[in-house]
């Protein structure tokens, strides 16, 4: 479980988080919505500290992040997995070499075994046998799963995902979803998503926090987000007509 205790942020004048305060279980899909600017991006960063909080505290497994410094952190940073946007695999190496590029960096696993995990993690998003393609070769839905693939290389106990479906159709979109869902469940994974997708809130959406004007406006279920009486939460996800018209079925 990771724990985020009365989290500010803020750049310069600019204060973006004021005082969220949120858990986050193993075993579940933690979706971060809200509108452009409200902070899901900067909550995420502040979690994985790749942003300090200008106050508050972050706990993974209720170790106490924030109070750690560089080398303290390495072995929970060993156990986080990200994805970013982009993706972010590395143009000039194959999939293979993506993969096992955390594994060299962290592991003191031989040749065999790196390739035997590899190989593993690509069978796990479906991926057999693209090990020697590039980046460039790959479409957008297969460029995520390289990038879960990576992700889920070293095992991690906690995910961070950073709009998984940007760029992907909606049949791809709900195929990633599932995966990371899947994966989520299987591996008993603590997983943060940040998304904007609607159909991602709905599908996997266990446990939602809903961000409005840098604070946490609602949380709850996927299955409790139809039914709320919350004004900015209804106007967010239910603001195109298809939305309100599904909203009485629901
Ligand atoms: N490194 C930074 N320096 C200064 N301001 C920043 C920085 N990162 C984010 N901000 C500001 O924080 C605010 C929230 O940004 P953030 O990216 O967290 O929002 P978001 O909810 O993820 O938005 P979006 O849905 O558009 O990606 C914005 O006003 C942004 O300009």
């Amino acid at each position: 479980m990771i724990e985020v205790k009365d989290i500010y942020k803020t750049f310069g004048e600019n204060e973006v988080l004021k005082g969220i305060s949120a858990k986050f279980k193993a075993g579940k899909n933690n979706l971060i919505i809200g509108g452009s600017g409200s902070g899901k991006t900067t909550l995420l960063k502040c979690i994985v500290g790749l942003h300090e909080p200008t106050k508050g505290q972050v706990f993974f497994d209720e170790q106490n992040f924030t109070e750690m410094n560089f080398t303290e952190r390495v072995p929970i940073r060993t156990e986080i997995g990200m994805l970013f946007q982009n993706s972010a695999l590395f143009d000039s190496m194959t999939v293979e070499e993506n993969l096992m590029f955390p594994l060299n960096l962290f592991t003191d696993k031989t040749k065999a075994e790196k390739l035997e995990r590899a190989n593993f993690c690509l069978e796990r998003v479906n991926l057999v046998g693209s090990n020697k393609l590039y980046p460039a070769e790959l479409s957008g839905g297969m460029k995520k799963r390289v990038g879960i693939a990576r992700a889920i290389s070293m095992q991690p106990k906690y995910l961070f995902v950073d709009e998984p479906n940007s760029g992907l159709d909606p049949k791809t979109s709900i195929l990633i979803d599932e995966l990371i869902s899947d994966l989520t469940e299987e591996y008993k994974i603590t997983t943060v998503i940040v998304t904007h997708d609607m159909n991602s809130v709905m599908g996997i959406g266990d446990h939602i926090i809903f961000l409005h004007q840098g604070k946490k406006w609602w949380e709850g279920s996927n299955k409790e987000i139809a039914h709320t009486d919350n004004a900015e939460l209804n106007e967010f996800v239910f603001a195109s007509k298809f939305m309100q018209a599904a909203k009485d079925k629901i």
